[in-house]
């Protein structure tokens, strides 16, 4: 997932303009903050309070209160000095975690299982990363893994047509696992890179989606102990704190190994990311800020951190 130049700078301004909401409610916060020239304890509460506000949750909070303390207290500090700091420190929680997923599995191909709610932005998400695949030359391969609803079968293959990549699909109710068996075979025979499995997104019923994955996974594992992969999770950042807990329910189900930050466009609660980075330490591997099909990007942590403080 490597980008020219000239994408990265337009995506850049697409991304300052979808974390717009984010990064005025974090500015707006931090600005009520900063009403004395100098960094004091005070201040430095009403930091805190300004992050914990904006959805970055108190750990990251904390953490990033200390670093201003450690470095800056009792010095004078401008408004544009303290988002600066702040966005630095954001930096620092989001760099470890800031892994594009890279197509490495031998033999090929890579099995990448989707989880997520339903409404998450799961089908749009494996349609713009199957994109983002073919935009570095990978064959890709989708296969139709969420039998529970025709809509979602559907909705994948409408996908699969408009960006030209092949789809397996079974009917409405179908066994995912046979699918998923089918697709691999499908994919090894055709020398595919990437098989993207989209899942069934029913957290109400925990059981039945665990024994679903569970199964996957053995039948997986028969044509290849490696698969799967990569086991993504896809998150909806518009449902603030909630997105959180939902890593918790699903690492628990199905074994989370990376996380996909959708719809930061047109919320104001950008800062779970910050929240998410900080209390998981899971991979974030892209964020979506609109629903194009280029509106999905590898993570850059510096970039993100510098949007979402409001710093350009
Ligand atoms: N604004 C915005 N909308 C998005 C983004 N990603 C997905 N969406 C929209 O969110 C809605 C749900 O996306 P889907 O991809 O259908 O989500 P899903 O998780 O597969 O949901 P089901 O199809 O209900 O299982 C669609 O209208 C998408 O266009 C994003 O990054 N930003």
């Amino acid at each position: 997932m490597s980008e020219p130049e000239a994408s990265r700078k337009s995506w850049s301004e697409r991304l300052f303009g979808g974390f717009k909401k984010t990064s005025e409610r974090l500015s707006e916060n931090l600005t009520t903050a900063v009403t004395k020239a100098k960094l004091d304890d005070a201040t430095l509460d009403d930091v805190e309070d300004a992050l914990i506000i904006s959805d970055l949750g108190p750990s990251a909070a904390r953490r990033i209160r200390e670093k201003l303390a450690e470095k800056r207290f009792g010095l004078e500090i401008s408004q544009q000095e303290l988002k600066e700091a702040v966005a630095e420190e954001i930096a620092e929680i989001l760099r470890p975690v800031a892994k594009p997923l890279q197509i490495t599995a031998f033999p090929r191909p890579q099995v990448i299982l989707v989880i997520g709610v339903n409404g998450s932005g799961k089908t749009t998400t494996i349609a713009k990363l199957a994109h983002l695949f073919q935009e570095d030359d990978y064959g890709v391969m989708l296969a139709a893994g969420d039998t529970f609803r025709a809509a979602a079968i559907g909705q994948l293959a409408t996908w699969a047509e408009r960006i030209n990549v092949p789809i397996v699909r079974g009917p409405e109710g179908g066994d995912p696992a046979s699918i998923v068996f089918d697709a691999v075979k499908s994919a090894t025979d055709k020398g595919i890179d990437a098989l993207i499995v989209d899942t069934a997104g029913r957290l109400q019923n925990k059981r039945e989606l665990m024994d679903e994955l569970a199964k996957i996974r053995r039948v997986l594992g028969r044509l290849n102990e490696e698969a799967p992969h990569d086991v993504v999770l896809v998150l909806d950042a518009t449902n603030g704190q909630n997105a959180l807990s939902q890593i918790d329910v699903f690492k628990e189900v199905a074994g989370v190994t990376g996380l996909i930050m959708t719809k930061l466009d047109g919320t104001a609660r950008g800062g779970v990311l910050v929240a998410a980075a900080e209390q998981y330490g899971l991979p974030i591997h892209a964020i979506g800020v609109g629903e194009k099909i280029d509106d999905l990007r590898p993570f850059d942590p510096d970039l993100v951190a510098r949007v979402i403080a409001g710093v350009a």
